[in-house]
């Protein structure tokens, strides 16, 4: 049987989930993010059980902000943002950037709309596109390209990069299997022209392991790439 609480204390419970990772905030940033778990869970609070909401916080909130220890500013694209982890969320707790999120689902991009209006987010706006196209189109202009669980590194390195800024950073949010797929990125990486800046490990009080991949683009990208839609998945770049 699920426990059901009254919804001060779930708004409480997602304070109390930051604090227990030492994350700061601000009140209306988390209110912001309680409207939006609400939003993802799909129902009111006070019918949402503790154990859904724990795991919702942890898996779309601590994950993206843990190893986080810079402010992120200027102009950050989110690719295969589906519910909108991690864009809407760095939207959420750092201001000064501007977020857009790609997505090529219909479902996603309406999904992400109605919380954007809901939540009066004026730093995020959404597009409906491959990451293929929106890349070759919009070349060099974002400061961060982040990606949660789209794609092996190989082939976010070449679907994210041309978009970045010289000098900008990818951010991509991975699990253990980082090492092997950094092994299986070297070519990639070489092509595109970005380097491993970091890796931040860290894991969850959920026992998940994770791991934070910064790299940082040195030159321009070959105009070649991206590849057209849907090669940089079925022929990866090895
Ligand atoms: C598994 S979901 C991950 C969503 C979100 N990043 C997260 O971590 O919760 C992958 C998303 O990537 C999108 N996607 C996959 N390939 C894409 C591409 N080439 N261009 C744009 N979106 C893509 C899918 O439509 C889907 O919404």
């Amino acid at each position: 049987m699920l426990e059901f609480s009254s919804e001060v204390s779930l708004l409480d419970s997602v304070k109390n989930i930051l604090l227990e990772y030492g994350l700061r905030f601000q009140e209306p940033q988390i209110e912001k993010v309680d409207k939006y778990i609400e939003e993802l869970l799909g129902v009111p609070y006070n019918l949402t059980a503790h154990r859904d909401l724990d795991s919702a916080v942890h898996k779309n909130v601590v994950e993206i902000l843990l190893p986080l220890k810079e402010e992120l500013k200027g102009t950050l694209l989110d690719v295969g943002s589906g519910n909108g982890v991690p864009g809407l969320i760095l939207a959420i707790f750092f201001s000064k950037l501007k977020v857009v999120l790609l997505d090529s689902r219909e479902k996603s991009v309406n999904f992400l709309r109605g919380v954007i209006e809901k939540l009066d987010l004026e730093n995020v706006s959404v597009v409906k596109e491959r990451a293929e196209n929106f890349s070759k189109e919009r070349r060099e202009e974002f400061d961060y390209v982040t990606a949660r669980a789209v794609a092996r590194l190989n082939v976010l390195v070449e679907i994210c990069t041309p978009a970045l800024k010289t000098g900008g950073k990818l951010l991509f949010y991975k699990g253990p299997s980082y090492i092997e797929e950094l092994k299986e990125a070297q070519r990639a990486m070489k092509e595109l022209k970005v380097e491993l800046e970091k890796v931040r490990e860290y894991s969850l009080k959920t026992g998940e392991r994770r791991a934070l991949l910064i790299l940082r683009k040195y030159e321009s990208s070959p105009e070649k790439y991206p590849r057209r839609v849907g090669v940089p998945f079925k022929r990866p770049l090895l």
